[in-house]
């Protein structure tokens, strides 16, 4: 049995603290506010994020960071992508001793174009890191804390690391796969948030099923291309934390991303979608971070580059639209792989 630290509870950190201590591990929750606290440990609910579950009796919450990470073997970091560097700065200070490090986030900061095992390792004391992990895949928390079939990838450049995460969270209901190539994992799980936007800005504009499946397809060629770009094994983008992740993202009703999308395409504005959501919508800095990176690295994106133009330089739907169906002739295979050689 470990002792796990869950930092966030948000849906997903509740989600993931439910399999842990479902799995008999002692885990601890932080969460930011009191009240929330008094609830994870009193009703043993979080109803503002995971409506109906009942969470296990052997789950914990604390507010206060320092009793939750005291003594922990490892550390899950589920916080949304912006809020990473600032509780690490804080960790920083409070850790004290070699710890495991898994997170479960799904974005790339814009500007800095790190991925979220970057940040850590840019912020942390390097004495402070045993080992870090990203743990990915299609996984809403809303079917996990019902124990629905969950597949997820756990990528490390250590494969004992990695093992050791798989071990952490398996179960009957949470299959989890090990992963060497946490590039393309990281990339993966981010840049799908960014295609289900753009899916849902479709399916708002009700441009038909045809659309969206070229959305997804076509998202995928272009995910790939920058992850083999940025060091990626291809192969991962058609594992969980590539296709797998896309296409919950792009179709299930849980997904904030593409709601967001969907309530853009129906003409709502993202401030007032972004106000109403309450929750994070990772794909809209990533849609930044994403279109920098296209940039930095000279690979043709062209759903992020007008998802890009959509949301920060005030293009409208129809014009979006426009340009991706009269870009110039292709070839569709050697398009997608004529980055890579
Ligand atoms: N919800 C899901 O089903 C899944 C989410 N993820 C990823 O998990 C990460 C967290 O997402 P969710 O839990 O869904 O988000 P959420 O919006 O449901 O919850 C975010 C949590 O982080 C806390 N938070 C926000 N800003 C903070 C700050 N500055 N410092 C400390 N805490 C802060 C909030 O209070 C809240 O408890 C995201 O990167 C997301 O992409 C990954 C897989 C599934
Ligand atoms: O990553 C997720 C499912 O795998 C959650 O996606 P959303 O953030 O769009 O809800």
């Amino acid at each position: 049995m470990a002792k796990v630290a869950v930092l966030g509870a948000g849906s997903w950190g509740t989600a993931i603290a439910f399999v842990l201590a479902n799995n008999d591990h002692d885990t601890v929750i932080w969460a930011r506010r009191e009240e929330q606290v008094a609830e994870i440990n009193e009703q043993h609910t979080n109803a503002r994020y995971l409506k109906e579950a009942q969470l296990p009796h052997n789950l914990r919450a604390t507010s206060h960071l320092k009793e939750a990470v005291d003594g922990a073997d490892a550390i899950v970091l589920a916080v949304p992508t912006k809020a990473m560097r600032a509780i690490l700065a804080d960790l920083n200070t409070i850790v004290a001793k070699p710890t495991k490090w898994i997170h479960v986030s799904k974005g790339i900061e814009p500007d800095s174009l790190l991925r979220v095992s970057e940040v850590i390792e840019e912020v942390l004391r390097p004495e402070l890191i045993e080992s870090i992990v990203a743990l990915s895949g299609p996984s809403h928390a809303e079917e996990v804390v019902e124990k629905k079939p969950t597949t997820v990838a756990v990528a490390s450049h250590s494969l004992e690391a990695a093992q050791y995460a798989q071990d952490l969270f398996m179960n009957e209901a949470f299959r989890v796969y090990t992963n060497d190539d946490i590039v393309g994992v990281e990339i993966g799980g981010s840049l799908k948030n960014v295609i289900a936007l753009a899916a849902g800005i479709t399916d708002g504009m009700e441009q038909g099923d045809n659309a969206k499946a070229a959305l997804i397809t076509r998202g995928l060629a272009e995910m790939t291309r920058l992850g083999v770009k940025m060091g990626a094994n291809p192969l991962t983008f058609s594992g969980l934390a590539g296709l797998g992740d896309l296409i919950v993202t792009c179709t299930s009703v849980h997904s904030r991303n593409w709601k967001t999308g969907y309530a853009l395409g129906q003409g709502q504005t993202l401030d007032q979608i972004e106000r109403e959501m309450g929750m994070v919508i990772e794909g809209v800095r990533t849609a930044k971070a994403t279109y920098q990176l296209s940039k930095l690295h000279d690979v043709s994106m062209p759903i992020t580059e007008v998802l890009y133009a959509i949301l920060f330089e005030g293009i409208t739907l129809d014009k979006g639209v426009q340009s991706l169906m009269g870009r110039m002739k292709k070839q569709e295979v050697t398009d997608i792989f004529d980055d890579m050689f």
